[in-house]
Order: structure tokens, then sequence, then C-alpha cells
């Protein structure tokens, strides 16, 4: 299995944007650019849970304020190199990374001073099935200011409307803010999530299959939702779905059996995948 590798030249300080368009090796000999500043790199990551290895040698580049899907089979590791961006799976007992470094905004998110509650506020993360709290509609919002130690009402109340209306939720709870978040239905509580996740104004929104659990129209104005907030939040979305990832990424990273195969801007993937395992992939040979 061929990985594909792509390892800008790398020089920033802890915290700065990296400013230099990355570039997504595609191939040998065949780059494409990407002309926006890197959000997310990925240095020959290896990661292993207990003698498991589960990914291998991952190099890749994610460019800002864009939307970049993880596809490939069940099993192959896009949800393990998901949560390695906000170290989610420090919360598992044998998951480790054995190899490697992650970057984000330049920021080594594994250096030991970093806190991962903060990491995690920075990089929100929204999953297949929504889980609001059993709390108000306002409260599923306002926790992570509360948590932080925002006491004032007004602050609370402007940043509460504030992520409603980016979550496109705003309209339709703006005169039941007071009920449980538990009584909306699946596609509003996952917009909810979402709120929940952009009221602590993260720089990385990641999604893990956000529409599985979802029906035609609620994955609609989900991936609508998508498009809209790309232009303010660099976007990380693993999914099954061939006609999502074409409808909603910029760019698109195959994976196979903890591999990275092939990377780069959706349509060439789709169009002209360079590798024949991605062809047959997303020719439905196999998945
Ligand atoms: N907590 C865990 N403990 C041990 N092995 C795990 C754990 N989580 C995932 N794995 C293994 O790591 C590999 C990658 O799993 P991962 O969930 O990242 O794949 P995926 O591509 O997201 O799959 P899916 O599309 O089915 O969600 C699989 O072999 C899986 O069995």
């Amino acid at each position: 299995m061929r990985s594909a590798v792509v390892h800008p030249t790398l020089g920033t300080r802890a915290g700065a944007i990296v400013e230099r368009p990355p570039v997504l090796r595609v191939a040998p000999g065949r780059t494409a650019p990407v002309h926006a500043p890197t959000a997310i790199e990925v240095e020959h990551l290896d990661f292993a849970y207990g003698a498991k290895q589960a990914l291998f040698d991952i190099n890749l580049a994610l460019p800002a304020r864009q939307v970049t899907a993880f596809i490939g089979p069940s099993g192959c590791g896009k949800t393990t190199l998901l949560r390695c961006f906000n170290r989610m799976n420090d919360l598992v007992d044998v998951a480790r990374l054995t190899r490697g470094q992650i970057r984000i905004h330049g920021a080594d998110i594994n250096a030991a001073e970093v806190d991962p509650i903060l990491l995690r506020k920075r990089v929100g993360m929204v999953f297949q099935k929504s889980n609001p709290f059993p709390k108000s509609i306002y409260e599923n919002v306002a926790y992570g200011l509360r948590i932080q130690g925002q006491r004032r009402r007004a602050v609370l109340d402007a940043a509460v409307e504030q992520a409603l209306r980016s979550a496109a939720l705003w309209d339709e709870v703006k005169d039941r803010l007071g009920d449980s978040g538990l009584a909306l239905s699946g596609g509003q509580q996952q917009r909810l999530c979402i709120a929940r996740a952009l009221a602590v104004e993260p720089q990385v929104l990641l999604m893990d299959e956000p529409c599985a659990a979802l029906d035609p129209i609620a994955t609609a104005k989900i991936e609508e939702l998508i498009g809209e907030l790309k232009r303010r939040y660099t976007i990380v979305i693993v999914t099954h779905s061939m006609q999502q990832a074409q409808r909603c990424s910029d760019q698109t990273c195959f994976f196979y059996m903890g591999h990275l195969v092939e990377s780069g801007a959706t349509r060439q993937i789709f169009t002209q995948p360079t590798d024949p395992q991605t062809a047959a992939y997303i020719n439905g040979h196999f998945g």
C-alpha cells in the first residue's frame, strides 16, 4: 500500500497560523497546491491501540477554513485520526500515539504544556449520534462558557444567540430556549450540538459522521450549515457517503487499513483518482 506523503517544510511559531500554502501531494510527481493557510499538520504519525497499530506514517496538511473529508472503509482509521486532533483518544486507556507529531496552527498539540481540556475548546467535536445534555436548549449552549467561569447573563445571552444563529437553529428555538434540548428533533439536536461546540469559539470543528442518524432533509440542513461554517472554521468531516463528501468538502483524504492512500482536491479525487484503491472505493467496489 502506498501512502500519499504530504510534508510541507515547516517552520512556525507555536500558536501562529502557518501562512505558507500547504501542498497535498497526491502522487509521486503530481502535486496539488492548496491556496489557503494550513490549520492542521500531521507528520509521520503512527498510532496504536495496545499492540494493534491503527495508523501508519500519516502525513497531511489540512487547509484552514476549508472542509476536508475523511473517507474509507470501516476500520481504516478515519475516526482514530479525527480523535487525535483534539486528543479524545487520551481517554482510551490503551490508545497511544507512538510516533510523529500533530500541529494545529503551528502548535504541537501533544506537547507537555498543552491542556487537553483547552485544546478541546479550540478543536470542537460533533459526533455521529447527537448528544445534548439533559438540560434546556439555553443551558446546552451556555455550558462551555459557564465552565469557563462566565457568569454575566448579558454575555451568556449574546453568546447563546450567536451560537444558535451560527448553527442555523435560532429561528426554530428562540421562543423556547427553556425547553429541554432532548425535546428537539434529531436534526435539531445535532445543530444544538454544533451550537454548543461553537459557543466556546473553536478554530476547528471535527464532525464524525454527523448525518449518519439523520433523514435526508435534516442531512441537507447540516450540509448547508457546513458550507456556511467553513467561512469561519476549519472543518474535518468523517463520512461514509461519497455523495456527502462530494457535496460538502474541498479536500478529500482516502484511507485504507490505517494508511493514507491518497489526498487532494475533492473534485480530483472523485474524477481522476491516481490510486487504483481509491478508484475502486469511490466506485463502490468495496467498503
Ligand atoms: N478503543 C479501541 N480499542 C481498540 N481498537 C480500536 C479502538 N477503537 C478503534 N479501534 C481499532 O482501530 C482501527 C481503526 O478504527 P476506527 O474507528 O478509527 O476506523 P474508522 O475508519 O473510523 O471505522 P468506521 O468507519 O467503522 O467508524 C480498527 O481496527 C478498530 O477496530
